[in-house]
């Protein structure tokens, strides 16, 4: 089973309840290798031995786009099951508070997307479903089932269960304040 991480850095419109229409934008990737590749996610990644899923995301986004994240809320605990096990188990965070500029790597191109013009056929197909209430400050625990073998990104997407608002604990390991 692999744990791994997605940031989502978000700029402009401050309160996400509003109903007006909304100026915010969302920092994607467009993956250029493994898993995904070709589509558009958040920055993020596996997680290393010993390394919190914050630091973890905070490392990946910093890899990726040279963007530094901090204060990460937690937004999402998402398992993607693959033919009936546990494939990966992502933990999901958003943050408006970071310091430098979103620039490409090998792995990733960032680009800056209105969070109402999110490229929703260009991306996983589960990101759909839980992504867009993540965006909005809700809280996401789900369940995602693909089948047809590895890679993960070929196989069927088939069912999911999707909980909203569940309180997510913070990192119990966390020392930085990241
Ligand atoms: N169904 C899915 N929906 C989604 O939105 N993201 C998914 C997903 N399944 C996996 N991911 C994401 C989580 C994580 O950020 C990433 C893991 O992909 P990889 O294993 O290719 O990791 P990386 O390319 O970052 O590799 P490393 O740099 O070696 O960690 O893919």
């Amino acid at each position: 089973m692999i744990e791994a991480t997605l940031c989502f850095p978000l700029r402009g419109d401050d309160d996400p309840t509003t109903t007006n229409e909304s100026d915010g934008e969302v920092l994607l990737i467009e993956k250029r290798r493994g898993l995904g590749e070709g589509w558009y996610n958040g920055p993020g990644g596996k997680c290393e031995p010993g390394e919190t899923p914050r630091e973890c995301a905070v490392r990946e986004t910093r890899e990726e786009v040279g963007l530094e994240v901090r204060n990460l809320e937690k937004a999402g605990e998402l398992t993607f099951r693959l033919d009936g096990e546990t494939h990966t188990f992502c933990h999901v965070y958003r943050t408006r508070s970071f310091t430098g500029e979103p620039t490409s790597s090998e792995e990733a191109h960032p680009e800056w997307v209105s969070v109402e013009d999110v490229p929703y056929d260009q991306m996983w197909e589960d990101d759909r479903l839980w992504l867009p209430g993540v965006l909005e400050g809700n809280t996401a625990v789900g369940e995602f089932r693909f089948e047809g073998g590895e890679p993960l990104d070929e196989a069927d997407f088939v069912d999911h269960d999707l909980e909203w608002g569940a309180p997510l604990e913070t990192d119990p390991d966390e020392k930085s304040a990241t």
